[in-house]
């Protein structure tokens, strides 16, 4: 293990740490030697930051629902691949006054999972979704200190800079991706009294686990070799794993793949196999080809010291070159090895409209050769499925799928993440490099979506990578040849953006080899098919159907988020079924969507009788009101007083319910809160 990944676990003897605190206040400076190193540089940023330590944190940001469910949407892989760890996280530490928290590198939590109890104590300091916990607002914490410095640490009561957080014992270990860039942390966080000192263990063996996972889902269809120091370690969440090119070219790795190596990022794309482990990338194949299987070997590592090593996965059919012929980039794929079966991930999803039929097939022709795709559609129509699906059908499909979005990344930071960056080529730049997302592509597919939003100085640089196929990390360096099929994306429509000057005309026609077009949501003829789909998704250990009427008014349904809606929607019906129940009906529509309905039940059914009644010229009002409170009054009867029922029998949610008595003066004790039983599942939900 090198140094920097070492445990860091900051306890700081209390009277110390009194000291140091007094020093701060009275002189406003804070002396050396009373504090550990990392803690004293963790302090004087804060105090840099101009924060008060007995004060409150001022102007920090905190995002909206809407921004943090899109912060959500950005980061999906990453929670995909997270949420389950943290789930196990949370089921250790369960009772002892925890939370486990997942927190993007802006230190933005995303999700928390744990003890109520404790949940509503940490709201009080913002420790909840949506706040930044950066050492800029927050002072020295867990997460922002393991976001600052790159390492996992711990960061116990009093050491926190801010006072108002010394009741919280906090332990944070970043996770990084398969290409070494910093994806978030993930800490655990409880009450200062119950502070154990394995918790930062925990935390990163799931910082790990959660590493190997996304590893797995990048480049698990290639060529990866396992290491470990011993051989029954191969397989296991302590392996360290890294995927090769057929010319033994590194690709990618997880942190101990990287450390077992004695490797930094920046090597990544760089060095070989055979510069690293002194072996020949021919005998590692011939291992996997042999006889008897692929079986772990005796690797020397560049200080002497032995290694277990074992390749499995298949071999890429055509050697790749180097350095690529100079023609339009690539179409490609990941997925299993090419020696099984392809499965058709395309026609799976050819689910029986004719406009999604026709485009598959378009696509599927062009798989094999050298053209770019271009998918264009509404927000959520399903352009990134569909590039998947063409990388998983494709050539390629043993290669990497490096999906990159380029309206989520920071404006100054998109060059760094997509060309890499030498060591310290800007403020702010890894310690180490990082060789970038392009080039992490290579051998696979790049998915570059929202391109459109993509800035113009940008567009340069991304075409002459485009036409040299190959790339110039930031700070200088020896460019890098690189060989993927190109897959781009956009909600706009690019051909306006040329005509208006935001879109560079040179790279619209050199990603426009194919362009496709998804249809929105309402105009697709296969709805039925496309929610029996998404069912089998959300519940697939059970058969959940929708009842006819809901199932025809769904359809009827304008859907403006498309097909990102209609999963949400249908994932939460499924969400609030009871255990015996196997159909969405009215009362398993969340209520927003439920309201819409009946709004657009009423719209088509009601309007000849609406036409009626207002030629009539009835005083409408008084009458709407007394009809609403009869009808109200006439279902909670026959429901024998069950609103849940009586909303059921009036076709409204129940919230609408309690407003319809609320209005009609029903029931003084009116208690509008959801039943526990909602409640309950809609907490589960959430979390
Ligand atoms: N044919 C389909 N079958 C099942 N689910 C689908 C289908 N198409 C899209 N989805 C689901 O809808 C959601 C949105 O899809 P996707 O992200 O591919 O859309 P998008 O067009 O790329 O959206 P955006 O433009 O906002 O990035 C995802 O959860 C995806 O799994």
């Amino acid at each position: 293990m090198t140094a920097a990944n070492a445990l860091m676990s900051l306890r700081t003897p209390p009277s110390r740490l009194r000291q140091a605190r007094r020093q701060l206040l009275e002189t406003g400076e804070l002396g050396a030697g009373l504090l550990d190193a990392r803690l004293h540089a963790s302090w004087q940023r804060s105090r840099a930051y101009g924060l008060a330590p007995e004060g409150r944190p001022q102007g920090v940001p905190h995002a909206s629902a809407a921004q943090l469910a899109r912060a959500l949407e950005q980061r999906r892989a990453l929670l995909a691949q997270a949420r389950p760890v943290m789930e196990f996280v949370a089921e250790q530490v369960r009772a002892s006054d925890s939370l486990v928290i997942l927190a993007d590198p802006q230190g933005m939590l995303l999700h928390a999972l744990g003890d109520d109890g404790f949940a509503d104590k940490a709201a009080r300091v913002a420790l909840r979704p949506g706040a930044v916990w950066l050492e800029q607002w927050r002072g020295t914490n867990a997460i922002g200190t393991a976001l600052a410095d790159g390492r996992p640490v711990v960061i116990n009561g009093a050491e926190h800079y801010l006072e108002r957080n010394g009741f919280l014992t906090c332990a944070a270990a970043p996770i990084v991706d398969p290409s070494g860039a910093l994806l978030g942390v993930l800490d655990i966080s409880g009450d200062r009294r119950g502070y154990h000192p394995h918790t930062l263990g925990l935390a990163r063996s799931a910082a790990r686990m959660i590493e190997h996972q996304l590893f797995v889902a990048r480049h698990g269809g290639g060529l990866v070799l396992r290491l470990h120091s011993r051989p029954e370690g191969l397989d296991t969440v302590t392996e360290g794993l890294l995927a090769l090119a057929d010319d033994g070219l590194i690709l990618g790795a997880n942190g101990l793949g990287l450390e077992w190596l004695g490797l930094a990022p920046s090597a990544l794309g760089r060095c070989t196999v055979e510069a690293a482990l002194g072996l020949r990338m021919q005998e590692l194949l011939a291992d996997v080809h042999g006889a008897h299987g692929s079986q772990p070997r005796r690797l020397q590592r560049v200080d002497g010291s032995l290694i277990y090593g074992r390749l499995d996965g298949a071999r890429p059919q055509q050697p790749r070159p180097r350095v690529a012929p100079p023609a339009a980039t690539a179409l490609l794929t990941t997925a299993p090895p090419a020696s099984a079966p392809a499965p058709d991930a395309l026609s799976a999803l050819d689910t029986g409209d004719a406009a999604v039929h026709k485009l598959i097939e378009r696509a599927r022709r062009v798989l094999a050769k050298p053209i770019a795709l271009l998918l264009q559609g509404e927000s959520g129509v399903g352009k990134e499925l569909l590039a998947r699906a063409c990388h998983q059908s494709g050539p390629r499909r043993a290669g990497p799928f490096v999906a990159i979005n380029c309206a989520a990344l920071p404006e100054h930071l998109i060059e760094a993440e997509l060309f890499g960056h030498r060591p310290g080529a800007f403020t702010g730049a890894l310690k180490d490099g990082a060789p970038g997302l392009l080039r992490q592509a290579h051998g696979g597919t790049l998915f570059l979506d929202e391109i459109g939003d993509m800035p113009l100085a940008l567009q340069a640089r991304l075409l002459r990578v485009l036409q040299e196929r190959q790339v110039s990390p930031l700070g200088g360096g020896q460019p890098v040849a690189v060989d993927f099929a190109l897959i781009c994306a956009s909600h706009r429509r690019l051909r306006e953006e040329v005509d208006a000057q935001r879109f560079r005309e040179d790279l619209y026609y050199r990603i426009n080899g194919l362009s496709l077009q998804l249809p929105p949501l309402r105009e697709r003829s296969d709805f039925a098919a496309l929610v029996q789909r998404l069912l089998t998704e959300a519940e697939p250990s059970c058969s959940v159907s929708v009842e006819p009427d809901v199932l025809a008014l769904l359809a009827r349904h304008r859907w403006p988020g498309n097909l990102r809606q209609l999963a949400n929607v249908l994932r939460t019906c499924c969400a609030l079924l009871d255990a015996d129940e196997a159909q969405i009906g009215w009362s398993h529509l969340p209520d927003d969507m439920a309201e819409e309905l009946q709004a657009l039940a009423r719209a088509e059914h009601v309007q000849p009788e609406q036409e009626q009644e207002k030629k009539e010229e009835a005083p409408l009002e008084l009458d709407l009101r007394q009809a609403s409170s009869r009808c109200v009054q006439q279902a909670l009867a026959l429901a024998q007083g069950n609103r849940s029922e009586a909303a059921r029998r009036l076709g409204v949610s129940r919230n609408t319910l309690y407003r319809k008595m609320r209005e009609a003066g029903l029931d003084d004790r009116l208690d509008a809160r959801l039943d526990g039983r909602l409640n309950a599942r809609l907490h589960g939900q959430l979390d």
